[in-house]
């Protein structure tokens, strides 16, 4: 069971006990820990809002957006979980929402409509992700950073170079999420096999936009007894599918945006492991787009251990088949360049 369906089940049971004794209370061993969520107004920010309102981890919520919040805040600071919630609208408001913060969640930004790449996103949402590192830097320069906002093969590059002109850049500190990918790689998988999708783990490598993402299906691992073995053919239209799982949602919300719920879940698990890990919690680990030498991509996705200190391990790629070889090569060269383009933007502003 993951940690955050174990967080549920528990908020769950929290909030039936403290019913039953009608607020009566009870002694809990919980370390202080503030979370922002910055664009929690919006698609994913208000589901992510509420999911991190559930966590047992988080003992103080903020949500910002640039208007919107007060609702939002309102709302969820209703729900009788521990964390105190506090709304902040205006960039008036900003740095009084990010200072003291452990971990920020950044999934402010426009989002695709159909027929659009991530990278069509650049122009509005490099300059709205460039503006809210520069607070986080001034405001929180030691909180975990996770960038949602896309095109995130260029926003996390962008974000480290925006911290390192400020001089406070640790790349232990900056994770582009990349969890939604695993989260799909194991929902088709498992559905495809034919197994409990709790039992499954594929990894997914590389960066977060088509043919970058680079799911390993020849390391996938699962419990149980599998109905069916998966022809090279099958396992082709698996990597496809989740390359392209952004675009099915795109399409399928016809105009209305990309995927806000699985990915307010998918934000959820890996802030939570975030917290986790800076609790001192062991064996804490996540696939994410960070710093990496693991590749010559100066950020790549892999598998990272996370700790009190942030990304303490970045952990390699395992043996690769002939065709995931090929994948990598190709992921590299178009996430090298989508790095380039976002470290340019940062150092000169151009578009
Ligand atoms: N990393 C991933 O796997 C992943 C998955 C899904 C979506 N995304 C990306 O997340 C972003 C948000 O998607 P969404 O569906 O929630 O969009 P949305 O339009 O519903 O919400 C975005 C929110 O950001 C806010 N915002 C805009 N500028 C801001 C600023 N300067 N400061 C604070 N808030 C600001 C808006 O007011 C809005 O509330 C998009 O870029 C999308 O592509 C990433
Ligand atoms: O596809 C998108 O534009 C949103 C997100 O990156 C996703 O993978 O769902």
């Amino acid at each position: 069971m993951n940690s955050l369906v174990r967080a549920s089940k528990q908020a769950l049971q929290n909030a039936a006990r403290s019913y039953a004794s009608r607020g009566a209370g009870g002694e809990r061993d919980v370390v202080p820990r503030k979370v922002a969520i910055l664009g929690a107004a919006g698609g994913i920010g208000q589901p992510l809002s509420l999911l991190m309102k559930m966590s047992p981890h988080v003992t103080n919520l903020a949500l910002y957006d640039i208007a919107g919040t007060p609702g939002v805040a309102a709302d969820v600071s209703h729900m009788n979980t521990i964390a105190k919630v506090k709304g902040f609208a205006g960039e008036d408001q900003l740095h009084e929402a990010l200072e003291g913060s452990d971990v920020v969640i950044i999934p402010a930004g426009v989002p695709r409509k159909p027929g659009m790449t991530r990278d069509d996103l650049f122009k509005i949402n490099a300059s709205i992700v460039q503006g809210l590192i520069k607070a986080c830097g001034e405001a929180c320069p030691k909180a975990l950073l996770n960038i949602i906002s896309n095109p995130v093969n260029s926003t996390v590059p962008i974000a480290a170079e925006t911290l390192k002109a400020m001089g406070v850049y640790d790349p232990k500190r900056l994770f582009g999420v990349t969890t939604l990918d695993l989260v799909r790689a194991r929902t088709f998988y498992a559905d495809a096999i034919g197994v409990d999708v709790n039992s499954v783990d594929v990894p997914v490598v590389g960066g977060h936009a088509g043919t970058t993402i680079l799911p390993l299906f020849s390391q996938a691992r699962h419990q149980g007894q599998a109905q069916k073995e998966l022809s090279a053919e099958e396992i082709d239209a698996l990597t496809k599918r989740t390359q392209d799982g952004g675009t099915e949602v795109v399409q399928a919300k016809a105009g209305k945006g990309s995927a806000t719920l699985s990915m307010a879940y998918a934000g959820a698990l890996f802030a939570d492991s975030c917290l986790r890990g800076l609790n001192g919690t062991a064996q804490t680990s996540e696939y994410s787009m960070v710093q990496s030498e693991v590749t010559s991509c100066p950020f790549f996705a892999s598998k990272v251990r996370l700790g009190p200190s942030g990304a303490e391990e970045i952990l390699g790629l395992g043996e690769l088949n002939e065709l995931e070889q090929k994948g990598l090569d190709v992921a590299i060269a178009e996430l090298t360049a989508s790095v380039e383009k976002g470290v340019k933007f940062a150092k000169d502003g151009s578009l």
